[in-house]
């Protein structure tokens, strides 16, 4: 608790106060959310500590901010609440075991609720008489609103007119209004073209096109609407529950989000938020959250609300992406193809929920560009799977003693010259096998799932083996024996004898995956295949020129460079034929007669559970036989190979009316291509 509670409350109430405005009445922020959060969480925290110094004026007890001047007020008859955060599972199961207490229901009994994503935009509430729009509001302080009917009426999902109203007096509609992504990139873009202003994220972009005195620049920004709530309601008898008055709105014609899931328990609720997460960032729109609600209106109504938030109502926040911390270090990692990584060694923090404590810098580039020091305050950023990064450092923060990052001159790991291709920003090693970094990295992409495929050949194993000199490239691989694998330390017999089994598996392959297993730069699986089936052959591909690979499909003059100078060095020709000599081989694969595969021109997904082959052969088969194969159904999918257990991929198809056969059927038709 800090020295004087009194002094901290006042210091945050000026604080927030000052970021609340800068929020909600120019819709511009200067600090992020996440730590606008974390502020409003200690005040409350202290006000709790210390009821004593609690202000009835505190932000704390209030919503939002005053309503701008320019527009007329509207008064909310019934108050516009905002929500109370919970940042963890523990609170949220906090959250249901007060409303269980409050409704005294028994310690088994489960509440029902409904989960609703978080839209990040702006609450509105919207007002029809006999089932036309008349009023539509801000939520300002809760209390008072601005009016902005005329704005809202352009935008494009908001029905003017609701389905079969007529006879409903009043019924007032709350929901959100907020900027797709898509619109919101695209708004930005527009305005940097014109050297306007842009927005800092899709709410403030919300927030800004709503709250326009003409409302012919909000009928061109790309805003949408969904609804989530009523107020005042007049001649009309609503459903009993939330879910019910969202099923409701939709028959009226309004626009429900339809990601909304009914749900029994806290549980079920905290499953939604998982999968919701991982999910989150392929959505529409941005969401800060997930938001709770108690179903039934009669459990609500009991439950009642305290001055800023209802209590049958809960906000889980997601965790923040970004994070402060420490530069400790930077160390020089030195990657497959020799290109040097910059990765910053930071004073462990949690981002995301996840503790991070290195981050890359990319390149040298990126560090001038970041004008970051050693001992820098520097923020941190992980999105979603992304590798975490540096994003930026806070020079006015700085104290003490700061280090220059100086990029070496040599490879950190063999001392070759590190040398920096025209036009490239990436810098190398110049070593290439020589230098054990490389070739550790070679080995490792070489037996890695999609290339040779060895199992248990993992990368500990891998740098084992290159310390003791015992890899010096991969091809030493098929020369391993199970006496000496057995006598390596912590390998048992049974682990040796499975991997030699595996590496002698592995020497039946595709063409493909042994073009991909080499490791020449920009050859990726894709481009493998397409280089198999071009050439057929490794002989046909060591003689091609330049020019030949040109005319292969996806192969540019990078590319094409790139697989020239790999097979120009005799240290990888020596490495291919001591592989082709330890008796890799793989099936004669005829070169695509382009104009005559039975399925050129088409896409197919496999989903789900194969008998006669695996999802990779069935893969392979369909490429030979001139189709591409795609990861997931689109509007281009010609047919889904289906088998038991297809999920997603075979409602998605269904839904967009692609064709969908089963594994039979497949080979049935097969017989007929073949
Ligand atoms: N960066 C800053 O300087 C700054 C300043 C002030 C506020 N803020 C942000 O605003 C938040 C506080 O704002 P708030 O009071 O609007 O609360 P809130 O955003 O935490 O929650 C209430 C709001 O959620 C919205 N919402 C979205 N989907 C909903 C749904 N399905 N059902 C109900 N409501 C839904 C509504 O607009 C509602 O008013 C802070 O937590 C912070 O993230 C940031
Ligand atoms: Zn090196």
């Amino acid at each position: 608790m800090p020295a004087d509670p009194a002094k901290r409350i006042a210091e945050l109430i000026a604080l927030i106060e000052r970021y609340s405005q800068e929020y909600y009445e120019h819709d511009a922020p200067s600090i992020s959310d996440a730590e606008y959060d974390q502020l409003f969480r200690e005040l409350q925290t202290l006000e709790v500590q210390n009821p004593q110094y609690a202000r009835r004026d505190s932000p704390t007890q209030r919503v939002g901010g005053k309503p701008v001047e320019g527009f007329a007020p509207v008064m909310h008859v019934i108050p516009m609440l905002s929500l109370d955060n919970a940042f963890s599972n523990d609170e949220l199961l906090d959250f249901d075991r007060r409303a269980r207490e409050r409704l005294g229901l028994l310690e088994t009994a489960t509440i029902d609720y409904v989960c609703e994503p978080k839209l990040d935009g702006i609450a509105v509430a919207i007002r029809y008489e006999r089932g036309m729009l008349v009023q539509a509001a801000t939520r300002g302080d809760g209390q008072t609103g601005e009016d902005i009917t005329h704005n809202v009426k352009t935008v494009k999902n908001i029905p003017l007119q609701l389905h079969g109203a007529e006879s409903i007096d009043a019924l007032e509609v709350r929901g959100e209004i907020f900027m797709p992504k898509r619109g919101f990139t695209r708004l930005n873009q527009r305005a940097e073209a014109q050297g306007e202003k842009t927005f800092a994220n899709p709410r403030n972009a919300a927030a800004g096109s709503l709250r326009q005195l003409d409302p012919a620049i909000t009928a061109k920004r790309p805003l949408a609407f969904y609804c989530y709530g009523v107020g005042v309601t007049q001649g009309v008898d609503i459903p009993d529950s939330q879910y019910g008055l969202l099923r409701w709105y939709e028959s009226l014609g309004l626009p429900v989000n339809d990601e909304v899931q009914a749900v029994s328990g806290i549980q079920a609720c905290i499953d939604y938020y998982e999968q919701l997460s991982r999910r989150r960032s392929g959505l529409d729109y941005d969401i800060d959250g997930i938001v709770y609600k108690v179903n039934s209106l009669a459990e609500q109504a009991d439950l009642g609300f305290v001055s800023r938030a209802p209590r049958w109502a809960i906000a889980r926040k997601f965790p923040a992406e970004e994070a402060l911390t420490h530069l400790l270090d930077v160390e020089f990692q030195v990657g497959r193809t020799g290109a040097i990584t910059p990765v910053a060694r930071l004073e462990p923090v949690s981002v995301g929920g996840v503790v991070v404590s290195n981050a890359t810098l990319h390149n040298a580039d990126e560090i001038d560009r970041l004008q970051v020091k050693i001992g820098d305050l520097v923020v941190v950023r992980r999105a979603g799977d992304v590798i975490p990064q540096v994003a930026r450092a806070l020079p006015e923060e700085r104290r003490g003693e700061l280090r220059k990052i100086v990029f070496p001159s040599h490879c950190p790991v063999c001392g070759s010259a590190i040398v920096r291709e025209e036009g490239e920003a990436v810098q190398r090693c110049s070593g290439a096998l020589t230098c054990s970094a490389q070739r550790k990295g070679a080995i490792i992409h070489f037996v890695s799932r999609k290339a040779m495929d060895i199992e248990g050949f993992g990368e500990k194993l891998v740098e084992q083996l290159v310390d003791i000199e015992r890899l010096k490239d991969p091809s030493d691989i098929y020369g391993l024996t199970f006496n000496e694998l057995a006598a390596l330390p912590r390998m048992g017999a049974k682990s040796a004898q499975n991997l030699i089994d595996a590496i002698d598996r592995s020497k039946r392959t595709t063409f493909a995956r042994f073009l991909y297993a080499l490791g020449i730069r920009e050859v990726g699986v894709t481009t493998a295949e397409r280089l198999a089936d071009y050439f057929g052959d490794i002989e046909s591909l060591i003689a091609a020129s330049v020019d030949d690979l040109l005319a292969v499909p996806d192969v540019g003059p990078i590319v094409a460079n790139h697989i020239r100078s790999f097979l120009n060095s005799s240290t990888h020709l020596e490495v291919i034929s001591t592989l082709v000599q330890a008796g890799l081989s793989w099936p004669e694969v005829a070169p695509i007669d382009v104009d005559n595969a039975p399925l050129v021109g088409q896409t197919w997904v496999v989903t789900g559970k194969l008998e006669t082959f695996s999802r990779e052969e069935a893969t392979e088969l369909l490429k030979s036989l001139g189709a591409s194969v795609a990861g997931s159904v689109s509007n281009k999918t010609t047919v889904l190979l289906a088998g038991p257990g297809a999920g997603s991929k075979l409602a998605k198809a269904q839904a967009l009316g692609v064709e969908v056969i089963n594994e039979d059927e497949f080979l049935a038709r097969k017989s007929a291509w073949i």
